[in-house]
């Protein structure tokens, strides 16, 4: 590796500096919720902390600076893909996750948004005191350090805020990019025009109407704000905040059913290092790679453990089940008399993308300010708000076996959490608050029809005893008949808005699914052939959940049945609620250090310096 051993107050260490060290806490991922938790942790000086990742730190290129020239192929899990989706013609899919500092706040579309306070409801009621909204809410201002855009451009680009709902005095940047495409305003119309209400904040617990997308990004140099920046960056002259990158955590050891630390090996060696974890051990590597660490660790459903020869710590059957993302159905257009420029212009001329480049370089503005391929302006809708046909799509899912809808053999506490589940999802299908998906036009050839609310579940499984094997991942994508309904309705409702006069203007043809497909057969079959079962919001594999509703984690996130080891990432997650995950996971990853501190007898520092 290459890793150097920097000194005194430098914090990357070796492998062999770390193995010699006893540390409180090891946190297995520096993602979002490894490095939230990192980073607060060591606010008490007294208290070593080490993480320990698998990529390694970017160099702050372009293509993660610059929201622009991004392109998530860098930093990520290259090579993983899932298992053949029987629902989706056989298909198989990327499985896309950043893999460096960071995790994927280094590679992602930089959306910024909370989720509708009745799914953080939904949590709470599925027996998860202190995940509601009410309890979160402190905790996403003391993540946030938000900036009003300048108002001219607000009033111009139609956007409302409320002060009261955000943070100001927090590590991540929430800004809006200061530019917007000449077609936004066309669509903005059009959405109007078929009854969407305009948001005041989707920021303020209901998600759901029209509004422009905050992003995770520095208002000053119009860069990317991410974990690294944000818990690690702004906190590197602290001497008990290590971090060792470009390795493997292989598994966690165990003394009896106490975590006592990690075995780990660096990247592209065979050698296995042993370090000691005093207080805790934290799970924070992604919805699928923690799962495959825990069940390379012996704790897991017992069946699957003893089928690889995995010695077993504890049969936990909720391990890698209840995998879940989010979908995407891309619509795509010719446009016969479109506004010029659009975001396809950054990528498709070059004359365009140079003017462009200067103008950010000179003055952060421009549209390079935008995460490129992206627009500005999203709905987000409710099933009510997208079909007068909702009644019978809650009928339909209301009808299903959930037992059916899972593999054969599944743990019946899996089965049980999974039926309360969807009756939680299904009452969030009749309020108005929550969303099941959201449409975006890119102001170019692509519209993106998101679909936030599925109820297939699919797992993750290992499927050798090597760290360095992918584990199978399957999106379980269709497996309920409701979930292409929904995306059905999407469809049929981003058809209405681009039937609209102000976007008929541009002459808009769709090319796929394709104008011609006008019947739910004819549209239902292009969409098993197009969609995308991800849209890199993995989740949910570790859920919080009662254990005898195949959870395995408690609200605290303690793992059942095991002493001193936590999940902080988002595979504790028991469903996927209906935005982007990253707000989330910073609020949380804040929530959580207050948890891990209180039950370490380390001092909390009162939320109220953050307000
Ligand atoms: C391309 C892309 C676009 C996205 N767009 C958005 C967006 O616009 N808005 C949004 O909110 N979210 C977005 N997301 C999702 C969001 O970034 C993730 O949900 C979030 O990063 C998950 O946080 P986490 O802490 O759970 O895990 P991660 O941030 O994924 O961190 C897990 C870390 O653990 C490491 N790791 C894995 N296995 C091991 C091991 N064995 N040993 C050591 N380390 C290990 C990984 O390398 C990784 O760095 C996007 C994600 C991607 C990939």
């Amino acid at each position: 590796g290459s890793n150097k051993h920097l000194g005194k107050f430098a914090r990357v260490v070796t492998p062999e500096v770390a193995s010699n060290t006893t540390y409180n806490f090891v946190i297995a991922g520096g993602g979002i919720g490894g490095l939230t938790v990192a980073d607060r942790l060591t606010e008490d000086p007294s208290i070593t902390v080490l993480v320990i990742e698998y990529g390694p730190i970017d160099k702050g290129e372009p293509y993660v600076l610059v929201p622009g020239e991004w392109v998530p192929v860098f930093y990520w899990w290259n090579g993983i893909t899932s298992v053949p989706q029987v629902h989706l013609n056989n298909a198989v899919y990327p499985v896309l996750m950043g893999q460096c500092v960071g995790g994927g706040s280094t590679v992602n579309a930089m959306f910024l948004h909370r989720c509708p306070a009745v799914d953080y409801d939904g949590w709470a009621a599925l027996g998860n005191p202190g995940w509601d909204w009410d309890s979160l809410l402190p905790y996403f201002k003391k993540s946030e350090n938000f900036t009003a855009p300048n108002p001219v451009f607000a009033q111009q680009s139609n956007i409302t805020y409320q002060n009261s709902v955000h943070g100001f005095k927090g590590p991540v940047h929430a800004s809006y990019s200061p530019y917007t495409y000449p077609g936004s305003g066309h669509w903005w119309e059009a959405a109007k025009a078929v009854g969407i209400p305009e948001s005041i904040d989707p920021n303020n617990g209901n998600d759901t109407g029209l509004f422009t997308l905050l992003r995770a990004l520095d208002p000053d140099t119009e860069t990317r704000s991410y974990a690294k920046t944000a818990h690690y960056d702004r906190v590197s002259f602290r001497p008990n905040y290590h971090l060792l990158t470009e390795t493997a955590v292989s598994r966690i050891t165990f003394t009896g059913k106490t975590a006592t630390g990690v075995q780990y090996i660096p990247v592209g060696t065979t050698q296995v290092y042993n370090v000691t974890a005093r207080n805790e051990v934290i799970l924070a590597a992604g919805a699928v790679h923690s799962p495959q660490i825990l069940q390379l660790s012996g704790v897991g459903p017992k069946a699957l453990l003893q089928s690889l020869g995995i010695p077993v710590v504890l049969d936990l059957p909720g391990v890698g089940t209840n995998f879940q993302d989010q979908l995407n159905m891309p619509v795509t257009y010719n446009f016969t008399s479109n506004v010029f420029p659009t975001a396809d212009d950054v990528q498709n001329n070059a004359t365009f993308f140079a003017e462009q480049l200067a103008l950010y370089n000179s003055a952060h503005l421009g549209a390079l300010t935008l995460t490129a391929q992206t627009g500005n302006n999203v709905v987000s809708l409710s099933l009510k708000e997208t079909t007068t046909n909702w009644a019978a799509l809650i009928a339909l899912a209301a009808s299903q076996d959930p037992a059916s809808l899972l593999p054969p053999g599944s743990d019946p506490t899996v089965i049980a959490g999974y039926a309360a589940q969807r009756q939680q999802i299904l009452e969030l299908y009749a309020s108005y608050d929550s969303a099941i998906g959201s449409i975006s036009w890119n102001t170019g050839a692509t519209t993106s029809v998101y679909m936030v609310k599925p109820l297939s579940r699919g797992s993750i499984k290992v499927n050798s005893t090597s760290i360095f094997d992918n584990p199978l991942v399957d999106f379980g994508a269709f497996t309920d008949p409701t979930d292409i309904e929904l995306v059905l309705a999407l469809v049929r409702k981003n058809r209405q808005i681009m039937a609209q006069p102000t976007m008929q203007q541009l002459g808009p043809l769709e090319l796929t699914p394709g104008a011609a497909l006008t019947t739910d057969d004819q549209i239902k079959t292009a969409i098993i052939a197009q969609i995308v079962p991800s849209i890199a919001h993995e989740c949910c594999t570790l859920p919080m959940l009662p254990l005898d509703h195949g959870g395995v984690v408690d609200p605290n996130r303690l793992v059942y049945g095991l002493k001193n080891l936590r999940v902080v990432d988002v595979s504790a997650w028991p469903f996927t609620p209906g935005s982007a995950p990253s707000a989330t996971l910073y609020a949380a990853g804040e929530k959580l250090a207050d948890i891990i501190k209180i039950a370490n007898g380390i001092p909390v520092i009162p939320l109220s310096t953050y307000e």
